[in-house]
């Protein structure tokens, strides 16, 4: 569904070029929820704007629901939705109405655009509102009508940039559970830029990282941590003299990365941490060695960054 290959970006500012973009290569297949993660200033709103037509590249190629986005802009717009970080309804217009004029703005008949903003206003709990002027609604109920303009015209492909930045944390998993069943209801393709880590990896069934203009790692979330990452199994012994022994057997587990100790605890980074967790107790036990606690901690996609790059991009993105 959407297809780029050496796409580059470079803007002339008066300090010299900027290289935006710098040889970017994706595939989406029809369907996927891929999520785009990348701290400030890594490309990715320049990516989503060249693969939505709304910016020239300036070199490489790249076609969106079959159409290039060069040689045919207009069948790619309609086969877009495209809500952006700016998004703005008339905030004067009533919320029906607004909806209505982009219908017919993607030239739907007045009946067909009335059917359908009906239609969306009921599947985003917005039917309510549909007689207030967009001006008062909440900050949650005007994304949800920014994605009901995305959609008017029956997109098979929606881009979604930062949808949900600014909203609380009640109102941010409102607009993904409408999300949700707007995909389950239509099988679209959903390409969603988003700074919030816990939402690519809960919502994305691919997670492609962009870093200074390029993509450094592009796979499954699960996969992701697994690999660049992983779990860290911590233990903490009864004895403090035992904690070198402890340490050895540790980094002598399968898949074994990293073993640091800090106190009584020792922390041993590895692929698969509840698996190997019962044959590092054993192995300790078999040892003489008792363990009085142990947990497994999980990585987060903050870590596979933290991993790829040495910075952290819960930070970067502060
Ligand atoms: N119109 C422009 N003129 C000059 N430089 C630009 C322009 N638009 C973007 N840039 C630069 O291109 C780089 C990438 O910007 P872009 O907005 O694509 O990043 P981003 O990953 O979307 O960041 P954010 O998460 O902050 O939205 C930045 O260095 C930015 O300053």
């Amino acid at each position: 569904m959407i297809h780029a290959r050496d796409l580059t970006r470079t803007f002339k500012t008066k300090t010299g070029p900027v290289e935006a973009v710098r040889g970017l290569s994706l595939d989406v297949a029809e369907g996927e929820l891929v999520a785009f993660l990348g701290p400030n200033g890594a490309g990715k709103s320049t990516s989503v704007r060249m693969l939505t037509t709304l910016l020239p590249l300036t070199s490489g190629s790249a076609s969106v629901g079959g159409h290039d986005v060069v040689a045919d802009p207009a069948s790619v717009r309609r086969k877009i939705g495209y809500v952006g970080q700016g998004t703005g309804s008339g905030p004067y217009h009533r919320v029906r109405d607004e909806l209505v004029t982009q219908g017919k703005a993607q030239r739907m008949s007045t009946s067909a655009a009335r059917k359908r903003a009906d239609d969306l206003l009921g599947m985003l709990e917005l039917d309510g509102l549909a007689d207030r002027s967009c001006a008062s609604l909440s900050g949650g109920q005007k994304r949800r009508l920014d994605v009901a303009l995305g959609l008017m015209h029956t997109p098979p492909i929606l881009f979604l940039d930062e949808p949900s930045t600014g909203l609380d944390p009640h109102s941010r998993a409102n607009l993904w559970d409408h999300i949700t069943s707007l995909r389950q209801a239509s099988g679209m393709t959903i390409f969603l830029t988003t700074h919030y880590l816990d939402e690519a990896d809960t919502m994305a069934e691919r997670v492609m990282v962009m870093d200074n203009g390029i993509m450094i790692a592009d796979d499954t979330p699960a996969r992701l941590k697994a690999d660049l990452a992983g779990d860290t199994i911590h233990v903490s012994v009864l004895c403090e003299d035992q904690l070198g022994s402890a340490a050895e057997i540790a980094q002598n587990l399968p898949d074994a990365r990293e073993t640091k100790v800090d106190g009584r605890d020792v922390a041993v980074t590895l692929r698969d941490g509840e698996a190997v967790l019962p044959e590092f107790i054993r192995r300790l036990h078999q040892s003489g060695i008792e363990a009085i606690s142990a947990r497994v901690v999980r990585p987060t996609l903050d870590d596979v960054f933290l991993g790829l790059t040495g910075r952290s991009l819960r930070e970067a993105a502060a």
